[in-house]
């Protein structure tokens, strides 16, 4: 196996003061930093001090950035270029670190001249090589004149000076669709320096598209596997280093966002072959989900046709059932609760465990009473726990009640629906594909009564997540009732098992007429059919592999609510195109109407 490359992180990518964000870094395990001048020029330390925090948390300060504008001026710009540049490479020398960024400039008084770069730059890579320094020169996306690496190689190239070499941006190469394979031609030894983005690929300009929507590796649209994987076999020996600019990670805690960040380097470096974990078992489906609720839960299972199957022997928890649909109440959970667990079979939970581990999801305390099973189980980054269950053992900690229930068609879990707070959405996603393997689906956005809300699923077989979240955080008009979740089961026959809940008094909720003639309109649905759907509340979608019938039920409890899906054929997707027509149907059902203002 190759060397195992050290890792890097940004002071930009996480928020907070200088000493927030190092703290942050190291407590997630970074062996360095890319030191942002920004961050150090609102910080309170001098350079000299930095040095020494750095050096106390175990981290290296391994690039000194940006320096901008530098090359192809005319002569008195240069002169005052060069005089910069010693002013930065005397903090440098206090920060104790040896390589500055120098990014392609972006000034209007910079010259379409490769020989005066090359000439420029050499000048500064001697400036450098005096002081023990290296210039590692970077081409940005939207550089004036110098916006792509193959040509800011020429220019080092070309200028070859020891002390002069280049910073390959996974971002500026892949934004601007550049082939990344050239990179294996550029000796190792002159790349001084990698820094690493992912992207969501969006049809917007360069830079507002770099400077809001950089995601750490696995989280967007690039393919950096293939990418490092081409610098790593140029011979680059320097670290991985993230560099991510991105609007929701400035303002989230920066100790989670350092953790979620090193997660996506350790999964990059497994998918390089630099880094052995333990492989992500095989899941065989939903053992379980856990809903968290004050009581009315249980009421509403049992008119979906559940049994209530068992009482928890120490806890206040029940176990209900209905074919391989399990659900565990926890009626004694905090009012706002909503799905607490969702418990996945895995054919080698242990081993799911320690892979759960290696990826920094944390493992949490087991809980356990005499007769208590012994299941694994790690925090997803919203605090959902997920357990790892191998068999049924799990069900020795209820006790039987012997309880029956007629059923109602339904055969197991289709689906959870585990509604993100915005700030989790793009790592809840990284964090289930990385630790579980499950394969995401596109994110899609559409629009709600109450905003926008960005949808993606993930599943793996029969085990299958969506992850919801409200685009903009919401202010006082959008419903008061935080991010609603839901467990979702299967069956084979919608309309049936509407109408058996129904006879069941099943509170399900009621859709408007002008649904089903839109649908009509849409689909070319035969009558009997749509009749069916509409006098059933039932809603429909299909793709072209196949299917999809689905109802929901009323809130049961403060933040949880039910649905019963069918699927037809290989139909993959949840039916998100009938979301709003839900979100509004509970709004009307819930709510008489938005609170009223009085004037005081
Ligand atoms: O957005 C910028 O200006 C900027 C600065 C330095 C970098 O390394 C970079 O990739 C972008
Ligand atoms: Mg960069």
């Amino acid at each position: 196996m190759p060397p195992e490359p050290r890792t890097a992180i940004a002071t930009v990518c996480l928020s907070g003061t200088l000493e927030d964000k190092l703290a942050a870094a190291a407590a997630a395990g970074f062996d360095g930093v890319e030191l942002f001048e920004n961050d150090l020029v609102v910080s309170p330390s001098s350079p000299a001090e930095i040095r020494r925090r750095c050096a106390g948390l175990g981290l290296s300060i391994d690039l000194y950035q940006p320096f901008r504008d530098f090359e192809a001026v005319p002569p008195r710009l240069h002169e005052a270029n060069l005089r910069r540049a010693r002013h930065k490479f005397d903090v440098m020398a206090e920060l104790g670190t040896d390589t500055v960024l120098v990014c392609s400039s972006v000034s209007p008084d910079a010259i379409d001249d490769d020989e005066l770069a090359a000439e420029q730059l050499y000048a500064l890579a001697d400036l450098a090589a005096a002081r023990g320094l290296r210039i590692a020169y970077e081409a940005l996306a939207w550089g004036k004149h110098v916006n792509g690496y193959e040509h800011a190689w020429r220019i080092v190239r070309r200028a070859a000076h020891p002390a002069l070499g280049v910073c390959l941006d996974s971002f500026h190469i892949l934004s601007k669709g550049h082939d990344p394979a050239p990179i294996r031609a550029i000796p190792g030894d002159k790349i001084f320096f990698l820094q690493l983005a992912d992207a969501p690929r969006l049809p917007m300009d360069v830079l507002p598209w770099s400077r809001h929507h950089r995601l750490f590796p696995g989280q967007g649209d690039f393919d950096l596997t293939a990418f490092t994987g081409h610098v790593l076999a140029a011979g680059y020996r320097g670290p991985l280093s993230l560099e991510v600019f991105n609007d929701v990670f400035r303002q989230a805690d920066p100790r989670p966002a350092a953790v979620d960040a090193m997660r996506s380097l350790v999964a990059l470096k497994e998918s390089l072959g630099v880094l052995d974990l333990p492989s992500a078992p095989a899941l065989t489906g939903h053992a379980f989900a856990e809903v968290v609720t004050d009581p009315g839960a249980g009421r509403v299972l049992a008119s979906l046709g559940f049994a209530r199957t068992g009482v928890h022997r120490t806890k206040p928890v029940e176990l209900w059932e209905q074919g391989d649909a399990r659900v565990v109440v926890n009626e004694g959970g905090p009012a706002h609760g909503a799905v607490g667990a969702v418990a996945l079979a895995s054919t080698d939970p242990a081993r799911s465990a320690r892979r759960a581990e290696a990826l920094l999801a944390p493992v949490l305390p087991r809980v356990r009473g005499p007769r208590e099973a012994d299941l694994a189980s790690v925090a997803a980054p919203d605090g959902t726990e997920v357990f790892l269950c191998g068999n049924d053992d799990w069900r020795d900690d209820f006790v039987p009640t012997g309880e029956t229930a007629p059923g109602a068609g339904v055969f197991g879990i289709d689906h959870v629906a585990l509604t993100q707070p915005f700030d989790h959405f793009e790592e809840a996603a990284s964090f289930y594909r990385a630790v579980f393997g499950l394969t995401p689906s596109p994110v899609t956005e559409f629009a709600a009564p109450f905003g926008l809300v960005r949808s993606r699923g993930l599943s793996a077989g029969t085990v299958r997540l969506t992850l919801d979240s409200a685009l903009v955080r919401r202010g006082e008009w959008a419903p008061a009732v935080p991010e609603p979740q839901h467990v979702a089961f299967a069956c084979s026959d919608a309309v049936a098992a509407a109408r058996a809940m129904r006879a069941l008094e099943a509170p399900l909720l009621e859709i408007p007429g002008n649904y089903y003639d839109d649908l009509e309109a849409r689909l070319d649905i035969p009558p009997d059919r749509i009749a069916a759907l509409r006098a059933n509340s039932v809603l429909y979608d299909r793709d072209s592999r196949g299917e999809f019938l689905h109802f929901y039920t009323a809130f049961a409890g403060e933040r949880v609510f039910f649905e019963v899906v069918q699927r037809i054929g290989e139909y993959r997707g949840f039916g998100v195109v009938n979301a709003p027509v839900r979100m509004a149907a509970h709004r009307a059902r819930r709510y008489a109407g938005p609170p009223v203002k009085t004037p005081a």
